[in-house]
């Protein structure tokens, strides 16, 4: 089942990203996640897996707020990203957002030319002063997400026009150029061909010397491949969480075991 990975999986100590404390989130009256606790590292892709509605979305929308724009959602409990507490009624949450930069499973660029989708979250936060600037940091986030070759001779063209894959890269591209730290992936691949699923994956593979990336996937072989950490999500709990090579080699909770050998999910 333990697909080795293509890369070497060093899993040094780095420093400690996200932390999560005693988090609860409620769709009303119903618990969708229980009682989690969680660190995260930084400069490591740390994969969330588990059966269709355990949560895993749900907690990774809580890493940069966007469930508050859920009316009926409500969270409990403490997340704090390099210690600051992500739900203090200080953070604004648009800020909060660049900081914790999110590619979702869909491919959704705005309906404007590559360029502008790249350039319109460094120029609402006024990250650039001039055009050269710019142009600069779209070129970089281009590159960053390897679709500046393909899209250099097009940048006036739509993102719209683009095909799946380049536009999951476009999506990646407008998350970094705005300088994140953390990077939330819900599912990023799931819509893509296995050609375009491997360059993503090569590309986080990159994003992660440099960020801290968190990735929910279906695809367990994609968490063997990407992941250095993986958390497994069962009915709102996370049941456990640790080196990915020992949960899918050595995994201590029978209900891990019984869905990495596909008896569950
Ligand atoms: N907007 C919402 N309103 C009400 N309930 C929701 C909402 N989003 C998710 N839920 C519920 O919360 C639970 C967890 O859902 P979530 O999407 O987080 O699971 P998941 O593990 O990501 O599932 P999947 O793998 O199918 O995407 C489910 O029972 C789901 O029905």
């Amino acid at each position: 089942m333990y697909d080795a990975p293509h890369k070497d999986k060093d899993v040094t100590q780095n420093d400690i990203k996200i932390s999560a404390r005693d988090v609860q989130v409620f769709y009303g009256d119903t618990q969708a996640i229980k009682d989690v606790d969680v660190e995260i590292d930084d400069k490591t892709v740390t994969a969330f897996i588990g059966p269709s509605g355990c949560g895993k979305s749900t907690f990774l929308r809580c890493l940069n707020r966007m469930n508050d724009t859920i009316d009926i959602c409500r969270i409990e409990g403490k997340i704090s990203i390099d210690g600051e507490d992500i739900y203090d009624p200080s953070i604004d949450p648009v800020q909060l957002r660049a900081k914790v930069g999110m590619v979702f499973q869909k491919p959704n660029p705005f309906p404007k030319s590559i360029y502008e989708n790249v350039a319109y979250g460094p120029k609402i936060h006024g990250m650039a002063r001039n055009k050269a600037e710019l142009d600069e940091i779209v070129e970089n986030a281009l590159k960053r997400a390897a679709l500046w070759n393909e899209a250099k001779d097009r940048l006036d063209s739509p993102g719209t026009g683009l095909s799946g894959g380049q536009q999951q890269r476009l999506c990646i591209a407008r998350a970094v150029a705005t300088e994140p730290e953390v990077l939330l992936m819900d599912e990023p691949c799931s819509a893509l061909d296995p050609i375009a699923t491997a360059q993503v994956e090569e590309l986080i593979d990159e994003l992660r010397q440099t960020y801290s990336v968190v990735i929910v996937t279906h695809s367990m072989q994609q968490a063997a491949r990407v992941s250095q950490k993986t958390a497994f999500f069962h009915l709102g709990n996370l049941v456990e969480f640790g080196d990915t090579e020992q949960i899918f080699t050595n995994p201590k909770d029978e209900r891990t075991e019984s869905y990495i050998t596909g008896r569950i999910g």
